[in-house]
This record gives C-alpha cells, structure tokens and sequence, in this order.
C-alpha cells in the first residue's frame, strides 16, 4: 500500500513548531533549529508555496530571560514572561528569514479574534495580503491579552485555526517525536508507529497522551485534535520530528516521513459547510440578471456594481442572502461590507469603492470562496 504525501501538491502550507524544539528545551532560541527551518521556508517559497510559520516558545524563552528556574502558576507572570520572550522570537525570525532573503512579518492573535467574524475577515485578508506580497507570517498567541476562557491554550489549535483561516492545503506540526505512537513513546518504549489515519478517527484520540516534558503544553492530543480542526477545511495533517534533516523539503518532495492524518472532504467543499452550519442570516442584496447569471452558472464573486438593492442592517463579516430581481434566493455568504457601506458602492464599479467610501477592503461584495449558491 501506497502511503498518501500531503505536502507534495500543497500549495498553502501552515508549519507549527512547539516550544520545545524552539527553545531547545528551555535552554534559549536554537538559532541553528530556527535558521535551519527559515532556509527550507525560503526553499518553499521559491518553489511557489505560501507558507504561514505558527511559532510558540515565547513563554520559555521569557522564563529565561528572566531568570526563573520553574514555570510560574500565575496568569500575569506567564504572560509577563510571553511579552519578554516573543521580543527574542520575532528578532531571531526576522534575522534568520532576511539571511534566506525572506520577508517576515509579526501576528499575534487570540481565540476572540477569530470567534468574531469581523476580526476573522480582517486577519484573514492580512494574512492574505502578506501572502499575496511573498511575506512570511510568523504567528503566535497574543498572550498579553488573554486570560484562560480565551486561550487557544496551546498552539497547536492556534495552527489549525490558521489553517482554516487561510485555506491551507496542510498543516505540518513539527515536534520532538517522530509522530504519533499508539501510546506515549515515553512511557511505552514499545508502543508503535503509526504512519497514515484518517484525521478525526476517535481511535487517536485514544492513543494520544498529555505533553512530555514541563516545556511543551497540549501532547499529541492537542495534535490530534488540531488535525481533526484542519481537516475540517480540507486541510490534511503531517506530525514530524522538527530536527529530521530537511524534513519540510523532503515532505514537500513527497516523502513519507512522520504521521499523516488525513482530511476527507475536499477544501472548498468543507468550508462551505462550515459557513451553511455556522452562520445566520443578517440581511440580503438584489443583484441584476447579469451578476445573477456570473454568480449562478460561472461561479463567480459579486462585485457591488451588480447590486441593484441592499436590505436589513449587517456588518462587514455577516452572511447575508443574495437575491435575482425575482426575490429568489441565488447564495449566500460573507459580506465584505456593512449595510451602509453597500449602499454606497452599489451599482458602482470596483475601481470606485475608494472614492465612494475613502477607503476599499476588497473589490467583491461577496467573494466566491466564502459564497455558497442555493
Ligand atoms: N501517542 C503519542 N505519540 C507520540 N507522542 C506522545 C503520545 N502521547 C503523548 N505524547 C507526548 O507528546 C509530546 C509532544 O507534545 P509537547 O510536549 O506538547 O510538544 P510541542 O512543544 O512540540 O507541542 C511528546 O514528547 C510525547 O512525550
Ligand atoms: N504562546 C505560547 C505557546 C505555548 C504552547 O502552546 O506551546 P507548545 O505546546 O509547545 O506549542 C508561547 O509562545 O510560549
């Protein structure tokens, strides 16, 4: 049997590395881990991929400079310690990335920013842009701002909900094991190999245990999870060893190194469900018998100077109805503007929703890849 290789026509790839392997154990930034993962990103790059890096190991590197011995059971000190650290991580980031002739780019963001949907869009669109620019986004968790009912709690789910957030083909979750195990490798010397799963089987989350050392905080269940979440957008998950030679080059090559858990549902396919199952109705626009045949048979984004009416009260980042001059429902989807807003650059090409409003998010009203025809 052939073993599936997610990385090989990944054209959008998520790469999250633990705090372990950053820090080196708690002993300081691994300049030589750091620079050796920044030289496969620029690799990536070069071969066309969209890479977003998800980097923890603020809080360890904190402690260190700091001087303290033992993590602190207090919230403020550990965040006090994550203010400190990612200081160190977004410096060796940016010097490493620039080494490889990269452009990186700093993004801190909490579990409200995603959970609001107008947020969501907007740290969508930068990270898009920033993308879009061949910029590498280094992220973490805004740790400052956070207190636990927020926390993504590890970064792992922070991964994964980057993932979803940009689309991407795959995550990679590099840690210190080779990958998953039927059981804590630490604890059952015996345990075995696991190669390929289908990503959300309740069976993981079985074989799956807490973290192994006091530096990392989710284990393989916050892994095993998070690749559950990818999945959830179309995204397949790969769990390796960070210090595997190359191991990003030789995944995107196509080999089969570490564990494979793999998404079930095509990308688009997936998204769009989630947006029918999560999102409720906040208003809706008329379009002409043009923007209405662009949207129902070619698929199409609506711009606004196919809207002819805008009804109810939304903001930018509400789903709302698409309707032909009949009152028939087409679609429905994510609005990139407020009410107001749509009813200033309604009937107005896109090239004036600068003038129209002082400033321009996006040159679709609705774009097709969070639109969903009825
Ligand atoms: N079934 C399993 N297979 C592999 N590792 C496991 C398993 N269950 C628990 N672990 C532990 O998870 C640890 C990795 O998680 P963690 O320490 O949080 O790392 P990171 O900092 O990379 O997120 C491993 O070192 C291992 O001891
Ligand atoms: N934001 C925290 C993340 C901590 C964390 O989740 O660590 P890990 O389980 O090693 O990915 C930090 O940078 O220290």
């Amino acid at each position: 049997m052939s073993l599936a290789q997610p990385l090989l026509k990944a054209r959008r790839i998520v790469v999250k590395v633990g705090s372990s392997l950053v820090t080196n154990e708690g002993r300081g930034v691994d300049a030589a881990a750091i620079g050796n993962w920044c030289r496969q990103l620029a690799e990536l790059a070069e071969q066309g991929r969209e890479v977003v890096m998800v980097s923890s190991g603020a809080i360890a590197e904190g402690m260190k400079r700091l001087g303290w011995a033992s993590r602190p059971q207090e919230l403020h000190e550990l965040q006090a310690a994550a203010a400190v650290g990612q200081m160190g991580l977004a410096q060796m980031y940016e010097t490493q990335l620039r080494a490889w002739g990269m452009t990186s780019a700093q993004v801190l963001l909490t579990h409200a920013d995603l959970a609001d949907r107008e947020r969501y869009l907007n740290a969508r669109s930068t990270l898009l842009t920033l993308l879009s620019h061949r910029v590498l986004p280094v992220i973490n968790e805004n740790d400052t701002v956070v207190n636990d009912e927020i926390k993504f709690g590890d970064n792992d789910t922070l991964g994964a909900l980057v993932a979803n957030l940009v689309e991407a083909d795959a995550l990679v979750i590099l840690t210190d094991q080779k990958g998953l195990y039927s059981a804590d490798p630490r604890k059952h010397p015996d345990a075995q190999f696991v190669h390929e799963a289908v990503a959300g089987d309740p069976a993981l989350e079985l074989m799956a245990g807490g973290a192994g050392s006091s530096i990392g905080r989710g284990g393989m269940i916050t892994k095993i999870l998070a690749a559950k979440r990818a999945a959830g957008s179309g995204a397949s998950t790969v769990i390796a060893w960070g210090r595997e030679p190359d191991v990003l080059l030789r995944l995107a090559r196509g080999e089969t190194i570490g564990t494979a858990l793999l998404a079930s549902t095509a990308k688009l396919a997936a998204r769009k469900q989630w947006m029918m199952d999560h999102l409720q109705l906040h208003g809706a626009v008329s379009v002409d018998a043009g923007a209405a045949e662009k949207l129902s048979r070619e698929g199409k984004s609506l711009l606004p100077i196919g809207v002819t009416d805008v009804q109810g009260e939304f903001h930018r980042g509400d789903v709302i109805a698409v309707l032909n001059a009949q009152g028939r429902e087409l679609a429905r989807g994510l609005s990139n503007y407020s009410s107001a807003e749509a009813r200033l650059i309604a009937r107005k090409p896109s090239a004036d929703i600068a003038r129209a409003l002082g400033y321009a998010a996006e040159a679709e009203l609705i774009h097709r890849d969070n639109m969903v025809l009825r």
